[in-house]
């Protein structure tokens, strides 16, 4: 195929409008010819600047123009489980925001309308795999030089929250990040989740308990503890340390130069997380762009958001109740081994 992919951006909100930037302007192999958003004025002014692009507000009204050959879906959550299956529907290459679906039995429902298909269509949005450090972090590991792995440290920090963001979004927006990136450096399922909840934040709003620590085990008893500090207030920091048999190794912790001066010394923290990983977010809609282009898949799979979004949902039940709760998955289909 030499032209462009014709790309459908749905949602065009923090996230989507991010995309549509990247596509327009760094992504090689495909253009946005629609974007949707369910507020007209966004979706206007959204493609105002994108020659030939058009704006709706359904996704049937764009799939109908005959001018979408994938899409990228960055609405809320809890909107994804419908969208996909309309995507299927049309057999479009998808690459699907976090989470897949905020609960397993939904994801599974994704999980089926795929094989019913009978080929992987859907990406998931875990850009963490395609960010240098993890990538490199994957490398050693896998490697065996330094032996085993036996535990992750990991840090997930946020300077605040918006506006609506629950107690169960700590687990279901953000630790699924963790859930993801645990599964993708150990090769491994996660078999239990435990949440602490010690000394809150008084910089936490109404509602929210803050920070928590997550507790996960592995199939082979890897451990992992997870600091979630949604309301960090100092910038944006995701950091891992893994301890491993003979070495430990820490990504994340620092960007940019360090300077000492005038009795001083320090550098920048990272804003956002669109600074932290804007170059993984390129990478890994290059490489949805490029999979698709072949027919395939470019990244984390419809399985891995289904398995993510059962560590969310126990995330959530270990949550409130306190204990440790067991992560059970359906068997793994044939389409994703
Ligand atoms: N990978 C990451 O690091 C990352 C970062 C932020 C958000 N996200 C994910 O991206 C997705 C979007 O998050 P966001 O922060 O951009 O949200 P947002 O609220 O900023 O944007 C959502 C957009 O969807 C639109 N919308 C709502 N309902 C719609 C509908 N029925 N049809 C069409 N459009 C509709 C809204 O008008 C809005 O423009 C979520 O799944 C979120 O978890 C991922
Ligand atoms: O939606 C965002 C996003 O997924 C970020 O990558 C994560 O660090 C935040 O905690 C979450 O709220």
């Amino acid at each position: 195929m030499t032209d462009n992919l014709r790309v459908a951006v749905v949602g065009a909100g923090r996230m989507g409008a991010d995309h549509i930037e990247r596509i327009h302007s760094r992504i090689v192999g495909a253009r946005v010819s629609a974007v949707v958003d369910i507020d007209a004025e966004r979706a206007r002014s959204a493609v105002a600047q994108i020659p030939g692009a058009q704006a709706y507000s359904t996704p049937a009204e764009a799939y109908a123009s005959g001018t979408v050959d994938a899409v990228l879906l960055a609405t809320p959550g809890f909107l994804h489980e419908d969208a996909l299956l309309e995507a299927l529907e049309q057999d479009l290459p998808i690459l699907c925001e976090k989470p897949l679906t905020p609960d397993a039995e939904s994801s599974w429902r994704v999980i089926e309308a795929e094989q019913k298909l009978g080929r992987q269509r859907i990406q998931v949005g875990f850009m963490r795999r395609f960010d240098a450090d993890y990538a490199k972090l994957g490398k050693i590991i896998s490697g065996g030089d330094l032996g085993e792995l036996l535990m992750l440290h990991c840090r997930h920090r946020n300077p605040g929250t918006p506006e609506g963001f629950t107690n169960e979004m700590l687990i279901n927006d953000s630790v699924v990040h963790e859930f993801d990136v645990v599964r993708f450096l150990t090769g491994e399922e996660i078999t239990s989740v435990q949440v602490r909840l010690g000394k809150a934040s008084r910089n936490a709003p109404e509602g929210q308990h803050d920070p928590q620590q997550v507790l996960l085990e592995t199939a082979s008893g890897v451990l992992i503890d997870v600091e979630i500090f949604v309301n960090a207030q100092f910038g944006y920091e995701v950091a891992t340390q893994a301890s491993l048999e003979s070495g430990i190794v820490d990504i994340g912790a620092d960007h940019g130069p360090v300077t000492r001066t005038a009795g001083r010394v320090g550098g920048d923290v990272t804003p956002g997380f669109e600074e932290r990983f804007g170059d993984a977010y390129d990478r890994e809609i290059q490489s949805w762009i490029d999979a698709a282009r072949r027919g395939e898949v470019g990244g984390p799979n419809a399985w891995d958001g289904y398995a993510t979004a059962a560590c969310c949902e126990a995330g959530v039940r270990a949550q409130a109740s306190g204990e440790k709760v067991a992560i059970e998955l359906n068997e793994k289909p044939e389409l994703y081994r």
